[in-house]
């Protein structure tokens, strides 16, 4: 009788327990259990609260903030918060989870568990932040590990994850009658933020750019092995940044050439619109507000130069090509400049370590004809190709951009679109390969001249405009063409060993 009744009390302890985690669970009641047990829980304990926030004192982006949103957005617990919102990924048909303003989420580690509040206190002061809520009995044994932890999964998820690549135009500064009105600071960003983005989506690829892929082979390594030498940088005591000079005639694909770069490295561009900058201080304001893995680019500094059309000085554009003030976020940067020439240039500007590569961006040759053939109209040979190589050998020729546009207007024709280009050729481009080929070695002739081949190399430093110099330097050009080993080995350390060959 007992056995049977301790049975019977058994059946009724387990069915009451089934229907308990049924109610629970079905209903989600369990998440409100859990959330009063936490509560009664912190009630024993001392929490410590650490802030995020996504810009530091002097308007640098906080690269933490970046990480732990990107660590925060993808924990598995973000599906259990009570507000997420749901946005659409990068792949067709991804839909990704991000963390609402101020909603909380909790998170797992070594046995602790700690919360993170997205703290959207934008009305405030116009930032954004994350507040970690963590336990002052956990907080020794944890927070190290617990914030590598952090830095090794966002850089993992940062490295698996295609980039969503950003170009970033500089606004005007707001003057001071603006700076009084709240209106437009809002408007602004708080008056502080100097930057305005939207998404960097250029098809250009160094597969799309007609140039010698030697050349262009140069500057990818010359890129890669920049990204790994940080140390190295860093004991000479040097700023990690590379600047590179890109020159040539209008519609050479200077331009096209950045975007290609950036696609290459997977980097942010930062355009800066001198016209846009009030003076040397706000230059350097901008630049402090660029952000790592960027390429920040000045186009026609030629032009502005020579025009006097910046408010920035001479002194003040040396300072800035310096990047004195980045050293202190000591994090990788390239610097682009464009010109149509440097013949006038203040050689100061273009001494190494200011510029450390120069790239000569040509009229089309030949060659590049023929790339441009195969990419525009998908043709590898033709008949009228040799009427087209003698034409270049007499010494006219176009720019890429003219040539390019000939033949998409005449793509439906690939016999219209070479024969529209040897009539351009033959009437706007005579002569012009002549004038715009090498001024500085005096009038050299036509294009495939020796001297061009050197000057269509076009990674060189140090380019000052002696004539003896350059001499030497095609010179040393010649020399490494004919010798791979040194080839490399000289654009590798391209500053310092061509200053030796010249
Ligand atoms: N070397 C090239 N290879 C392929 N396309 C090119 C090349 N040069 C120019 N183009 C094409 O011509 C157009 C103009 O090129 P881009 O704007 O890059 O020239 P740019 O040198 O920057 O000219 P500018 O000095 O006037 O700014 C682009 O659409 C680009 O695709
Ligand atoms: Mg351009």
């Amino acid at each position: 009788m007992v056995l049977r009744n301790l049975i019977f009390l058994g059946f009724v302890i387990v069915c009451l327990l089934v229907i308990i985690r049924v109610l629970l669970f079905k209903t989600g009641l369990i998440y409100i259990v859990k959330k009063w047990w936490r509560w009664i829980e912190d009630c024993f304990h001392v929490n410590q609260f650490l802030k995020v926030p996504e810009y530091n004192e002097s308007m640098q982006e906080n690269q933490l903030y970046k990480k732990v949103s990107l660590y925060l957005n993808s924990l598995s617990t973000l599906e259990d918060s009570d507000f997420t919102n749901l946005v659409t990924g990068k792949k067709p048909h991804e839909i990704v989870l991000c963390l609402d303003p101020n909603q909380t989420v909790e998170d797992n580690f070594l046995g602790a568990v700690v919360t993170w509040t997205n703290g959207d206190n934008i009305e405030q002061n116009g930032f954004r932040s994350f507040v970690l809520k963590v336990r002052k009995a956990d907080k020794r044994r944890i927070l190290k590990p617990y914030l590598q932890h952090i830095h090794t999964v966002a850089d993992e998820i940062e490295q698996r994850k295609q980039r969503d690549l950003k170009l970033y135009l500089n606004i005007k500064r707001p003057d001071e009658d603006e700076d009084r009105n709240p209106h437009v600071l809002h408007r602004r960003g708080a008056g502080n933020v100097r930057w305005r983005s939207v998404p960097f989506t250029h098809p250009s690829t160094f597969d799309t750019i007609a140039m010698e892929d030697d050349l262009k082979n140069k500057v990818k390594s010359d890129l890669e092995s920049f990204l790994k030498a940080k140390q190295y940088y860093h004991r000479l005591g040097r700023v990690w940044k590379r600047s590179f000079l890109l020159y040539g005639p209008s519609g050479t694909g200077k331009s096209s050439f950045v975007a290609a770069m950036a696609n290459f490295l997977s980097y942010d561009v930062f355009d800066i619109d001198l016209s846009k900058v009030m003076n040397d201080s706000d230059l350097n304001f901008l630049l402090l507000q660029t952000t790592c893995k960027s390429i920040i680019v000045m186009e026609d500094l030629d032009r502005f130069l020579m025009e006097k059309s910046t408010a920035v000085s001479l002194s003040g554009m040396l300072n800035f090509m310096d990047g004195i003030l980045n050293s202190c976020c000591a994090e990788e940067r390239i610097m682009v400049f464009t010109m149509n020439s440097k013949d006038h240039i203040d050689p100061a500007l273009l001494r190494p370590g200011r510029i450390d590569v120069h790239i000569h961006f040509p009229l089309c040759d030949f060659l590049a004809f023929k790339t441009l053939a195969n990419s525009y109209l998908g043709l590898k040979d033709h008949k009228l190709f040799s009427q087209v190589e003698e034409i270049f050998q007499s010494g006219s020729s176009l720019s890429p951009a003219e040539i390019g546009e000939l033949m998409i207007t005449n793509r439906n024709s690939p016999s219209r679109a070479i024969k529209s280009v040897i009539t351009a050729l033959q009437t706007d481009g005579d002569g012009r390969g002549v004038g715009k080929i090498g001024p500085r070695l005096g009038n050299s002739g036509p294009r495939k001249s020796v001297e061009e081949a050197g000057e269509t190399g076009g990674v060189f430093c140090n380019e000052t405009g002696h004539t003896v110099k350059e001499f030497r330097k095609l010179y040393g050009f010649l020399r490494l063409k004919t010798n791979k080993v040194s080839h490399s080995h000289s654009f590798d350390s391209a500053s310092s060993t061509t200053q030796k060959d010249v």
